[in-house]
């Protein structure tokens, strides 16, 4: 009997790194090992290094191949010793919104930087970071001689490559999807006249190098692009990420341009595309609200349950870390409709739920408005753990949701892109996704629950200093 390969996958995302050592063949998961960030927006790159070693500690040994997917748009700045110069800034850190306003300005407006890099930054975009350390970290800008991902940086610790692919690339707000090249301009006005070096750009199935002890490193990718690549997306099917962040996608054969700024145009990992909407707000609305009512997260959703649809009238606008789409980047959550009769615990849970939901609603209705099918959601992330979220989603989406058998499925998608790496072939190797449960859609209660949503988005919009 022969064995099949191993390969690993490695999650470096917002909260954690999480690695899946996997069949390569099947895509069966034989070892899986985690470790905790730092709860910040900008962090030292090294922290990163540190969790993936931890996370990795006595799991790689046989494996052959192994693939990083990370959180998106981290800006890790390099001196000419290759020693990091600032703290990464994190997707969600959102001091660069500024940057982001005059970069869109001098371009030519959000129509013009759709078309030229797929998406019009906000201040999660790389590009509006190095924007911002240009304006207030002159003396450290000048030292940087490399710019790189979170994704880059862990695949450079590896194989000693400075490498990416076209998912990841394409959340930096200087490279094109749409014609697989870096927009240079776009990088050396953002950076104030500078010209960081930038990693190459490797094809899907590309070998990045190899570790020190001779294992194959795939290009790697973004975690969303990752999660795409591990579920297999076919037509009609759309995730709903809930982790840190909120994000809906579908794969699709063109790129995507959407002037409106509420879909990114990313690439994927597998050489189509990946339009992508994305909130600030998502699994971590659900642990501040269980906090606030002292109950841990399975008391919340016992609380959310024994709560009618539509919270009793209750709305909760969960902007706790600003918000990203809208672009709001420092509004606050407002909770709206309070009465005597309706300030009941269950329906604060209820009306958590329902309002991370609905900002996912008004995600899907975008990226649906870029021409992605919506037939089903998938459900994954932290939160799709949750039975209230699971309850809920089939409401306020009003399609069928599945959701996959509980896994890492960025790690995943990460060990199935080393998988291919490994096997050179021009499919990725043919994992199945299993389905844990398939909840019908409904349509009791969900369009109310989304207009009222939606009329408490206005009301915060125009009290924003941002709208
Ligand atoms: N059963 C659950 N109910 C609600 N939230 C959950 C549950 N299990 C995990 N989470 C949340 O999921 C989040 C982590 O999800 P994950 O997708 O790993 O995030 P990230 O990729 O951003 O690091 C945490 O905020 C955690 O509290
Ligand atoms: O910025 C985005 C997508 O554009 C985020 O989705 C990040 O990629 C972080 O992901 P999580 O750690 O929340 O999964």
């Amino acid at each position: 009997m022969t064995t099949a390969p191993l390969v690993a996958g490695v999650d470096s995302s917002t909260q954690s790194t999480k690695i899946l050592v996997c069949d390569a063949e099947t895509g069966a998961v034989v070892r899986t090992g985690r470790a905790a960030h730092p709860d910040a927006t900008e962090v030292d790159p090294r922290l990163w290094w540190q969790a993936f070693t931890d996370a990795a500690e006595g799991i790689l040994d046989g494996v052959e191949a192994i693939g990083v997917g990370g959180q998106q748009h981290g800006m890790v700045t390099l001196d000419e010793a290759g020693e990091v110069v600032r703290p990464a800034l994190l997707w969600n850190d959102t001091r660069s919104a500024k940057a982001a306003e005059a970069l869109v300005a001098e371009l030519g407006g959000p129509g013009t930087w759709a078309q030229a890099v797929g998406s019009v930054p906000v201040a999660s975009f790389t590009v509006t970071k190095l924007r911002w350390m240009a304006e207030h970290e002159p003396e450290l800008a000048d030292r940087v001689t490399r710019v790189m991902l979170p994704h880059d940086w862990l695949t450079w610790r590896l194989t000693g490559e400075a490498v990416t692919d076209r998912g990841d690339a394409s959340g930096t707000g200087y490279f094109s999807p749409a014609t697989n090249a870096y927009r240079q301009d776009i990088l050396e006005r953002a950076f104030g006249g500078r010209s960081p070096a930038l990693p190459r750009v490797l094809g899907p199935a590309e070998r990045a190098g190899r570790t020190l002890s001779g294992a194959l490193v795939s290009a790697g990718t973004g975690d969303n692009m990752a999660a795409a690549l591990a579920l297999g997306l076919a037509e009609g099917d759309v995730v709903v990420s809930l982790g840190t962040s909120g994000t809906v996608f579908g794969v699709s054969e063109v790129p995507a341009a959407d002037p409106s700024g509420e879909v990114a145009g990313f690439a994927d990992a597998t050489g189509r595309f990946l339009p992508l909407a994305c909130t600030l707000n998502a699994a971590r609305v659900l642990t501040a609200t269980a906090a606030m009512l002292g109950v841990d997260l399975a008391g919340l959703d016992r609380l959310a349950l024994a709560a009618e649809p539509g919270a009793g009238g209750l709305a909760l606008l969960p902007y706790l870390d600003g918000e990203r789409t809208p672009n709001l980047p420092d509004a606050a959550g407002s909770l709206h409709g309070m009465r005597r009769s309706n300030m009941t615990p269950e329906n604060l849970a209820r009306a958590a739920v329902e309002g991370m939901l609905c900002g996912l609603a008004a995600g899907l209705d975008a990226v649906q408005a870029q021409g992605v099918t919506a037939r089903r959601v998938l459900l994954i992330g932290g939160a799709a753990q949750s039975e209230a979220v699971r309850a809920v989603a089939p409401i306020v989406f009003g399609l069928p949701v599945a959701v996959p058998e509980p896994a890492e499925h960025v790690a995943l998608g990460a060990a199935r892109q080393a998988a291919w790496a490994l096997r050179e072939t021009t499919e990725p190797p043919a994992w199945t996704v299993k389905t844990q449960v398939v909840l019908e859609e409904s349509a009791f209660g969900g369009e109310e629950i989304r207009q009222r949503h939606l009329q408490l988005r206005e009301l915060v919009h125009q009290v924003s200093p941002h709208k």
